[in-house]
């Protein structure tokens, strides 16, 4: 961040954070183990289905154990990209994003306007990934994106690629654990990304900051995913907005557990029985933090709207069906450069 102007990354006074946020005691920690071990029974899932749904509830944020992601892989992931943003502005923007694909790096993202302290690496989980062309609602052209692959560490590739078939296997997992907890059939959110998922990995990257009481790493925002599975290094930085009293906590790292945050669409397919959640990631002037989000999207051309097994003449949908993609598209789009205006939120879809 040498050589750019500091006052672009200062947070409004209400939005600046807290260096002595209390740590979260409350996370709910899931241990998977009765679906990602072999001798389970029926009543384990089905505790284990109830321990989701009152997380998904009162949360919206949970860690889990026993996922069943091999440790090495993600202790090779994090090595692999600690590496690839060592390298010096000039290698790594020999593979930045570009307007042909919004895959690879960068070092500029604005969350609510404001910059963010951070270097970013964006892949797309599945190649090529079908997305619309433009935000036109009426404009139904579709572009197909690939991703960039770093030359340096040589591994990259097939690291990553082998982590983020790991996350798919999880997130399907988890889909069918909330879809039970909502009394639904467990594959009821295949369909939405069996063919033409839209997924994606992001490379974190923050690195030390010497004002970290007036940026963040990331700002506070709600995730646009079905669910976001995230695993951070050993350095705090985690915040999230607690649902019962809007206090911000810190969620601590555990060396092998995953986070897993519910995203807009989850929402609104349970008609706010769920909701996404507010989170941030703070900054500090000695250490360097990496993390790694994997979001799991539907395919672009899904209609997202509350499901209809969950709505009824009481409880009538809350949303408005929107396109996945052209959602995604815009927020993509928006968050790249200074707007001066609010980016588009899952609340511009409320039905009044
Ligand atoms: O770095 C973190 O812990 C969170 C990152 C995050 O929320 C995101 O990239 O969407
Ligand atoms: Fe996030």
């Amino acid at each position: 961040m040498e050589g750019v102007d500091h006052q672009e990354f200062v947070q409004e006074p209400q939005h600046r954070p807290s260096l002595s946020t209390m740590e979260a005691q409350g996370i709910p920690v899931i241990d998977l183990s009765p679906i990602t071990s072999n001798n389970t029974s029926p009543s384990a899932i089905d505790a284990l289905t109830k321990e989701i749904g009152s997380a998904c509830k009162e949360w919206g944020f949970f860690q889990v154990t026993h996922h069943g992601v091999p440790l090495s892989l993600r202790r090779n992931l994090l090595e692999a990209s600690k590496k690839f943003f060592s390298q010096s502005l000039e290698d790594k923007k020999k593979v930045s994003r570009d307007e042909s694909s919004p895959s690879g790096y960068y070092e500029s993202e604005y969350t609510k306007d404001v910059r963010d302290w951070k270097e970013v690496f964006d892949f797309f989980a599945k190649e090529p990934t079908l997305f619309p062309a433009t935000i036109d609602e009426h404009n139904h052209r579709v572009v197909q994106w690939t991703n960039k692959y770093p030359h340096y560490p040589p591994a990259f590739r097939d690291i990553i690629q082998e982590y983020i078939e790991e996350m798919e296997k999880l997130a399907y997992k988890l889909m069918e654990l909330i879809a039970m907890s909502l009394g639904l059939e467990a594959k009821r959110f295949e369909r939405f990304f069996i063919r033409g998922q839209t997924s994606f990995i992001r490379l974190n990257y923050y690195p030390p900051c010497s004002f970290p009481h007036l940026a963040l790493g990331v700002g506070s925002h709600k995730d646009e995913s079905a669910l976001t599975i995230l695993a951070q290094d050993e350095v705090e930085g985690l915040e999230v907005k607690r649902k019962t009293n809007q206090e911000w906590v810190r969620v601590k790292p555990k060396s092998n557990d995953y986070i897993i945050n519910l995203g807009d669409i989850i929402q609104v397919w349970s008609n706010d029985r769920y909701e996404s959640v507010e989170h941030r990631a703070m900054v500090n002037c000695e250490s360097e933090r990496f993390s790694i989000p994997y979001f799991f999207f539907p395919a672009h051309d899904t209609e997202v709207k509350p499901l209809e097994e969950l709505i009824n003449d009481q409880n009538p949908p809350k949303y408005r069906p929107y396109k996945s993609g052209k959602f995604l598209l815009y927020r993509m789009i928006n968050d790249f450069k200074k707007q001066n205006k609010d980016n588009l939120q899952i609340h511009d879809y409320k039905l009044a």
